[in-house]
């Protein structure tokens, strides 16, 4: 399992070996083997199954606040989407900073990140499964958002009206919230 870091702290991006042959093609996805041997040891609890019918459907950008933060590992099944974290640990280097990956069936790219981001995607095709694990179970009413298009967080979304949530469109404004992950929570 290739990994190779990305610029915000922590982010990986994985690139597991995907054996073609005749018939198809095989992978392990996930291995807690091959994750422990890149520095990774995780505990796993949750995994999350979503389909979305069409291109340009916008889920994010959440996260969990602390103590139910969530750490979540990103692969695509089928389709593409555009990948996108942001960087709520404050006291990170990365702060405030957003960072875009495309992940697709075609790369077969996953992306780790840990606790502390908000985490949202777009989908780049039409029928696009997202699968992911996560090191925390749900918890709804730790459940919280930030606003897609924040003009502080300077995403450049290649789509200028997305399909959203009620939720989401009703997101706040990262200025606009306590700091979700104060030092010492992450
Ligand atoms: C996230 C989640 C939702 N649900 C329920 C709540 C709701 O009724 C329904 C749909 O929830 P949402 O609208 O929040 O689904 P969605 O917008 O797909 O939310 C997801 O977005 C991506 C970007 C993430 O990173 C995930 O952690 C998660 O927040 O599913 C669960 O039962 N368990 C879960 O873990």
């Amino acid at each position: 399992m290739k990994a190779t870091p990305l610029e915000l702290p922590g982010l990986l991006l994985l690139d597991p070996v995907r054996h073609g042959d005749a018939r198809g093609f095989f992978s392990e996805v996930w291995s807690r083997r091959a994750l422990a041997a890149i520095g990774l040891e995780i505990d796993f609890v949750q995994d999350n199954h979503a389909h979305s019918a069409e291109a340009g459907v916008l889920r994010g950008l959440h996260f969990q606040r602390p103590p139910s933060a969530q750490g979540k590992l990103i692969r695509v099944a089928r389709g593409a989407i555009l990948d996108v974290v942001v960087d709520l640990r404050q006291g990170s280097p990365g702060y405030g900073k957003a960072a875009t990956v495309e992940l697709s069936a075609a790369n077969w790219r996953q992306l780790w990140v840990p606790r502390g981001f908000a985490h949202g995607y777009l989908t780049l095709e039409p029928d696009t499964e997202v699968l992911y694990k996560t090191d925390a179970y749900y918890d709804r009413a730790a459940d919280a958002g930030i606003l897609w298009n924040d003009p502080a967080l300077g995403i450049d979304w290649p789509v200028a009206a997305p399909i959203l949530s009620e939720k989401d469109r009703a997101a706040p404004r990262l200025a606009d919230i306590p700091p979700p992950f104060p030092p010492g929570s992450w």
